[in-house]
């Protein structure tokens, strides 16, 4: 048996060897997406990926390291796309993109009927083929499989606030925002026909939508049940024919599912909007864009997020938003995500974002937009 102490520096002297050739592979990457942001290409390189880990698995001689080696290569390289992202555009080499419009496909959350498929019709023209998804995080699997073009999901709601499942999706996925559409969201008490108010004594609906309610539930007494999604709620509702059970869902749903509007506008706030988000795999600029999205870890240090507010205050930008999540991996640490007003084609503001990038952990730019 070997000597506990002599494996170790036998690991020491590897790792040694293995962080210089770790440094030397990253700043490789950093050159391919500088290549990438002027050729319009994505990171995320499918096939390129798949012959790096055939080419090196067969490269190693114990056939049981062979399932370890393709998790190795394929973390490194996820760890290669993470820092590929953080680099800012050029706004030299940037080329506005022409939005796709023709022959393209976008997933949504939902069924006909739902708020995520109302804002895609106003977004996209009657061409645009629509995919639908039980979850919010199919749509993101969607189009990580190139299933979709685009996806479009709600990322903050006026009276309840934002979508957190969504936020952390759009960072994790590594995608793009293309554009926003919000959307003003009138929800009402549907129930089964000849139904009345004062029979319903529970309701289904997207969790959004209950909150979004919470009011007129309360004063009416009546029991709310989570369901994946308003329409689908409805859809229900209708095929349980029970007077005492109501959905929470838009005069659409009430119409494609032959329900009763038994009260209408039963939101909390009246102007009740929402903002739903055009994800893509790539950064597209169109020239109107006016809206960036930013998104930043940050040191734990006395003044930190200050540093990046004092940037934003000095380069006079008009800062839209800041929301700040959780970071999974580790406790008490946040991410923020930041709207601004401007374009990645102002040599300014990338000199703004490469000094905010300078006092960040990690920063990535979401998109550069507009806002409709
Ligand atoms: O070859 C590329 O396009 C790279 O960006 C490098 C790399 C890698 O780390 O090997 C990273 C991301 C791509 O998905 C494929 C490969």
């Amino acid at each position: 048996m070997k000597d506990l102490k002599q494996c170790r520096q036998e690991i020491d002297e590897i790792d040694e060897q293995m962080m210089a050739l770790f440094e030397r592979r990253m700043k490789v990457a950093k050159d391919v997406v500088t290549y990438k942001m002027a050729h319009h290409m994505e990171i995320f390189q499918s096939e390129r990926e798949a012959q790096v880990i055939q080419n090196n698995v067969s490269r190693i001689q114990s056939e049981d390291l062979h399932s370890y080696a393709k998790l190795f290569l394929t973390s490194m390289m996820n760890i290669s796309k993470s820092y590929q992202t953080t680099f800012l555009p050029h706004p030299q080499t940037l080329t506005y993109a022409l939005p796709k419009v023709n022959n393209i496909t976008v997933g949504f959350q939902g069924v006909p009927g739902s708020f995520s498929q109302k804002a895609l019709d106003t977004y996209f023209d009657k061409q645009t083929q629509r995919q639908q998804y039980t979850h919010f995080k199919d749509v993101f699997e969607a189009l990580k499989r190139d299933e979709i073009d685009y996806g479009i999901v709600p990322l903050e709601n006026s009276s309840t606030g934002a979508i957190n499942d969504n936020y952390d999706a759009i960072r994790d996925y590594g995608f793009y925002i293309v554009g926003e559409q919000s959307l003003s969201v009138s929800q009402h008490l549907l129930g089964i026909k000849g139904a009345k108010l004062e029979d319903i004594q529970e309701v289904y609906s997207h969790p959004q939508g209950l909150l979004q309610t919470s009011l007129f539930l309360e004063k009416h007494h009546i029991q709310p049940h989570e369901y994946e999604n308003t329409a689908m709620a409805a859809k229900y509702v209708s095929t349980l024919q029970n007077p005492h059970i109501g959905a929470i869902a838009s005069s659409q749903a009430a119409q494609l599912y032959d329900l009763d509007i038994l009260q209408d506008n039963i939101q909390n706030i009246q102007n009740n909007a929402t903002r739903f988000i055009i994800f893509g795999k790539q950064l597209e600029v169109v020239e109107d864009a006016s809206c960036i999205s930013i998104v930043f870890t940050l040191p734990h240090q006395v003044g930190a997020l200050y540093q990046v507010m004092k940037i934003i205050y000095d380069y006079a930008i008009n800062m839209l938003r800041i929301e700040s999540r959780p970071l999974l991996e580790t406790p008490w640490e946040y991410y923020f995500y930041v709207d601004l007003e401007g374009s990645l084609k102002d040599v300014a503001m990338i000199q703004a974002l490469e000094d905010m990038k300078a006092h960040t952990k990690t920063m990535r730019v979401l998109g550069n937009y507009v806002k409709k």
